[in-house]
């Protein structure tokens, strides 16, 4: 099937092929990708687009021993191919399979992982920096997208490696898009640069015009020189990355394998950071995935014949946007913000509908976060839509300027609870505990869509100071048939013989479980907390009353997560029970696999709730 690629396991495979193999290489590579991804689903047009980038990396350097260094990671499939892992995309973002990123312990080749955004040139800073007080020989290389470049972080790291001179390799992988188009300043920075073959033509006009003017006088040809500063200024490639110390070179057509080499060649002997910057197709090679490179970014399963059939599922983020677009026909104030998250996030509807209220400020979270307290601050009222995971990086934006202040800023966290086939990187399982100790901040978690987006409504026009509103990567129902909320806990089922308390996804396992147990007449209270911050400690308190065995179950890590804030309360109130115990996630990363088989792995379905209650039970009765 594939006359060159099963000749290739390894780097020192691919050096051994002419230039006529290495174009069959990059064909037959495409069509493995489309063959793989579209049956086991994956990150497809960003991969397509990386096949010859890729290549003429493993040709020019000489990986594990030259580090590269991948930024977020979903574009490293051709990466893994050419480093003897064909046989295992099979298995690609399945359970115990191959993960769709780089994770240091997978392969030699792979040098840092990651699946957040912008990691990578500090990643090769720290490297390079490491390779010169060990007094060692090797290149060091980043990849980063166009998108990723519009993470803090990396411009973090672009003023600290531009002052130090230290020695790495920055390519810059620009194909004009992030999820969906990329924007901001540096956007337009490189397209610009990515045009500037006619700048270069009308520089050099300029100048021919202003030489032959030269000659008339001193001043004439101080102004010339004062004009021809300016242009140099213009029109000098990457002239941003060159005042930082960073030299630049490109922009190259990123499909053009001898370009490629010759451009990594010509980086290998620059002293000091250079950066590479290469023009790539997103989807290349895949006509739908060219002209879509947004919807083909991450893709189910899908018929390559027939390209990606678009599904009209009710999810929770669609019931996000939807209801978001309702509030802000009702209320001016409102806004949407997204950190490059428009699809995910489900707010296409709202930046078609209200482009003037609605903000994308790229990859970027802190900066949405301490951008949304400036709005709050003047009176409006920014709804910021993030995954959960990603909100992680804005800890401090939280803490210091919104909740400090008490602003009004409204958290749609998204892809809360296990994601998936993302897996460790990407599950949104750590914010109960990242936001429930902060002062001021309110905590609602909806139990299905209806209730999502009452709580949205209460968020904008009745509460006041910042809330968090999470929930699940999942489809939900959304009938519009509840017009009250109700925040306060609720029993959902009768029982005295134990208790649990459930939060959203997990709301329907509880009773599910306490269903089944009254089959075997034990009878489980089951208690939805619509708010687990500030707790109603009162109810709370009630529904325990007189009960010896108590449960909380939640779609997080247990450790102070939504159980130990119940467990906390019990404490300092001294209620007395004989059993306490939180269905969550231990204390380890979570791998991927479907939701169904992770919550099944770690006890997040009915059936290991039921039989863990039942022996507790039995076994306090005296039954073995
Ligand atoms: C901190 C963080 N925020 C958001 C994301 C979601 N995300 C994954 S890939 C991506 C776009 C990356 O664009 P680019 O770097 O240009 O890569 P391309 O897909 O275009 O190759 C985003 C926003 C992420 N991985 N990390
Ligand atoms: C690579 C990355 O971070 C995103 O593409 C992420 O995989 C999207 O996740 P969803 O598929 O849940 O939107
Ligand atoms: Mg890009």
């Amino acid at each position: 099937m594939y006359k060159i690629l099963d000749k290739v396991n390894s780097p020192i495979d691919l050096k051994k092929l002419n230039e006529a193999e290495i174009l069959r290489l990059s064909v037959e590579i495409r069509e493995f990708l489309l063959d793989t991804v579209s049956k086991t689903g994956g990150h497809l047009a960003s991969n397509l687009g990386v096949v010859e980038l890729t290549i003429a990396l493993h040709l020019s350097f000489d990986s594990p021993s030259d580090r590269l260094i991948w930024d977020v990671g979903h574009q490293s499939y051709i990466h893994k191919i050419l480093t003897g892992r064909k046989s295992e995309f099979c298995s690609l973002r399945k359970l115990n399979g191959m993960s769709g990123f780089l994770k240091i312990n997978d392969n030699e080749h792979d040098i840092f992982g990651a699946g957040h955004s912008s990691t990578s040139i500090s990643a090769a800073y720290g490297v390079a920096c490491a390779r010169t007080i060990k007094n060692e020989k090797f290149n060091v290389v980043a990849i980063i997208g166009d998108g990723a470049l519009t993470g803090g972080m990396a411009f973090e790291a672009l003023n600290n490696i531009g002052h130090t001179n230290e020695n790495v390799i920055i390519v810059l992988n620009d194909n004009e898009m992030s999820i969906s188009e990329n924007i901001g300043g540096v956007s337009k920075y490189l397209s610009k640069l990515r045009t500037n073959k006619k700048y270069f033509i009308v520089k050099n006009k300029a100048h021919s015009i202003l030489d032959k003017a030269n000659g008339f006088g001193t001043k004439l040809t101080n102004g010339i020189k004062t004009i021809k500063g300016s242009i140099k200024y213009l029109f000098v490639p990457g002239i941003f990355f060159e005042d930082l110390g960073i030299t630049y070179i490109g922009p190259i057509d990123g499909h053009n394998m001898k370009e490629l080499s010759d451009s990594f060649a010509r980086a290998k002997n620059v002293e000091g950071p250079v950066l590479v910057h290469v023009i790539t197709k997103k989807g290349k090679g895949y006509l739908p995935a060219e002209n879509s490179p947004d919807l083909y970014h991450g893709v189910g399963t899908f018929d390559r014949n027939k390209g990606i059939v678009k599904k009209n599922s009710i999810t929770f983020s669609t019931v996000l946007g939807e209801s978001l677009v309702n509030c802000a026909r009702l209320n001016e104030k409102v806004l949407a913000l997204t950190a490059a998250m428009p699809t995910g996030t489900g707010l296409t509807n709202f930046k078609n509908t209200f482009p003037k209220r609605y903000i994308d400020v790229g990859i970027a979270e802190q900066h949405a976060v301490t951008a949304s307290a400036g709005l709050a601050i003047e009176g409006l009222i920014p709804v910021f839509a993030v995954y959960s995971t990603f909100l992680q990086r804005a800890y401090d934006q939280i803490v210091h300027d919104v909740c400090l202040q008490n602003l009004k800023v409204i958290f749609a966290i998204d892809r809360s609870g296990v994601v998936g086939a993302d897996g460790e990187t990407h599950n949104g399982i750590f914010d109960i505990a990242y936001l429930s100790h902060i002062p001021n901040i309110t905590i609602l978690v909806p139990r299905d869509g209806d209730n999502l987006s009452l709580m949205l409504d209460y968020a904008v026009n009745v509460h006041e100071g910042p809330i968090a509103i999470r929930y699940p990567r999942s489809t939900t129902t959304f009938n519009k048939n509840i017009d009250s909320l109700n925040l306060q806990p609720r029993i959902l089922r009768q029982g005295s013989d134990g208790v649990i308390f459930a939060i959203g996804n997990m709301i329907e396992v509880a009773c599910l479980a306490s269903k089944k147990l009254q089959e075997e007449n034990i009878f489980i209270r089951v208690v939805e907390m619509p708010r687990i911050k500030p707790l109603d400690e009162k109810l709370v308190l009630e529904y325990t009353s007189n009960i010896d065995n108590v449960f909380t179950i939640e779609d997080h890590v247990v450790k102070s997560g939504f159980g130990d804030i119940i467990l906390d309360t019990l404490v300092k109130n001294n209620v007395k029970f004989s059993n306490f115990n939180k269905f969550g996630y231990p204390d380890k990363f979570i791998e991927h696999g479907s939701i169904e088989e992770i919550h099944k792995i770690y006890g997040l379905t009915e059936d290991y709730v039921y039989n863990y209650i039942y022996k507790v039970i039995r076994r306090k009765d005296g039954e073995n």
